[in-house]
């Protein structure tokens, strides 16, 4: 399968400016924040694929790579196999760029104009403008605003004004950064049933989209990649990255009629935790007792064991996957390393 997107030890550096201690106890010294650092992903066709990392993480400045807006400082980036800095013309005939940035629209113009306006740069003749323009206003729910001023909006308005024109040219490619942020709950669900349903899978497009909306990630895409401090922290299926840490079991038991005194015993229990108590419904004096335990080597059978020796009745007892948020929390912690997954390099 032919991949849409192909990074190599891509490198962004942004200067800094010194200030003037700096200029004066260093004057031939350059200053520079590492954005990106030698980050290799590998995206397949009509995939919908999302980075996922915090604040600064450098998911921006990859996607603004990928979109000829910006220039690598080393290392290579190809969309559809063409060169974002030799094929920068042609890169921007084949994507589309979803960014919330305001200012990139005219404030004193209305959405409508707006859109004629974008739809004109890039050569889409009138008519056929004015029809894709009224699709997209409907869709996105804005035909009653159309045609007040852009400076007038709303935040979720400009959100969905920017998802309308990234959509004109009609793009085989379509790069999204945060799309939801600022949409209402319902809009934002609609939008992702449209990325999902119709981008990707009726009109076969790829959409690769940056958001710290873990929710969103997990229902909608196919890949991800953890990205933190300009690094590719790991990436792949959802599914296989969370196969990585099943080396680690993570079981919940549920106690029923307990005695008061096993708190203490399951918190002195090392491969327990989140040990939490709710008074027992049916006998007053006795409580149920909720925990997790953390087992990589079946001795979860001997602590269960014990429990029951221990008089206890045990009402629940089941694997629990382990969230997104939790992993995400895991790879973001894991310092410098990258971790490994067999199918991280190809993706
Ligand atoms: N034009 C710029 N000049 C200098 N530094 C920049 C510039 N753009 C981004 N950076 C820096 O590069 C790093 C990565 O920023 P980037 O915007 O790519 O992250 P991000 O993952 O998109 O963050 P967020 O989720 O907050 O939007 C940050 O440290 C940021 O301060």
């Amino acid at each position: 399968m032919p991949y849409c997107i192909e990074t190599y030890n891509l490198t962004k550096r942004y200067p800094v400016i010194k200030g003037y201690g700096d200029i004066l106890l260093h004057p031939f010294r350059k200053k520079a924040i590492t954005a990106l650092n030698n980050v290799n992903i590998q995206i397949k066709k009509n995939e919908l694929f999302g980075l996922l990392g915090p604040n600064g993480a450098g998911k921006t400045t990859l996607i603004k790579i990928l979109c000829t807006l910006v220039l690598p400082t080393s290392g290579r980036a190809l969309v559809n196999g063409l060169d974002v800095e030799k094929d920068g013309k042609k890169i921007r005939k084949i994507i589309g760029y979803v960014i919330g940035d305001e200012r990139s629209f005219y404030w004193r113009l209305t959405g409508r104009q707006n859109l004629r306006f974008f739809a004109k740069l890039n050569n889409i003749s009138h008519k056929e403008a004015d029809q894709k323009i009224k699709n997209l206003l409907e869709f996105m729910e804005l035909t009653r605003d159309a045609d007040r001023m852009f400076k007038d909006y709303s935040t979720g308005m400009r959100q969905k004004l920017a998802i309308a024109r990234g959509l004109l040219t009609n793009p085989e490619i379509i790069f999204m950064d945060e799309p939801t942020s600022g949409l209402d709950p319902i809009t934002a669900q609609k939008l992702i049933r449209f990325i999902r349903e119709k981008l990707v899978g009726e009109e076969g497009k790829t959409v690769i989209f940056a958001t710290h909306n873990l929710h969103e990630v997990e229902v909608l895409c196919d890949q991800i990649a953890i990205v933190n401090g300009g690094k590719v922290k790991i990436a792949g299926a959802v599914k296989e990255i969370k196969k990585m840490f099943h080396s680690e079991k993570r079981y919940v038991i549920k106690l029923k009629s307990a005695k008061n005194s096993l708190v203490s015993k399951i918190q002195n229990i090392a491969i327990a935790n989140k040990v939490t108590t709710i008074p027992d419904d049916i006998t007053p004096d006795r409580i149920q007792i909720e925990f997790e335990a953390l087992s990589d080597n079946g001795n979860i059978f001997q602590m269960v064991k014990e429990l029951v020796d221990m008089g206890s009745e045990i009402s629940s007892f089941y694997e629990k996957e382990i969230s997104l948020g939790e992993l995400f929390s895991r790879v973001i912690d894991t310092g410098n390393s990258t971790m490994s997954l067999h199918t991280m390099a190809k993706i």
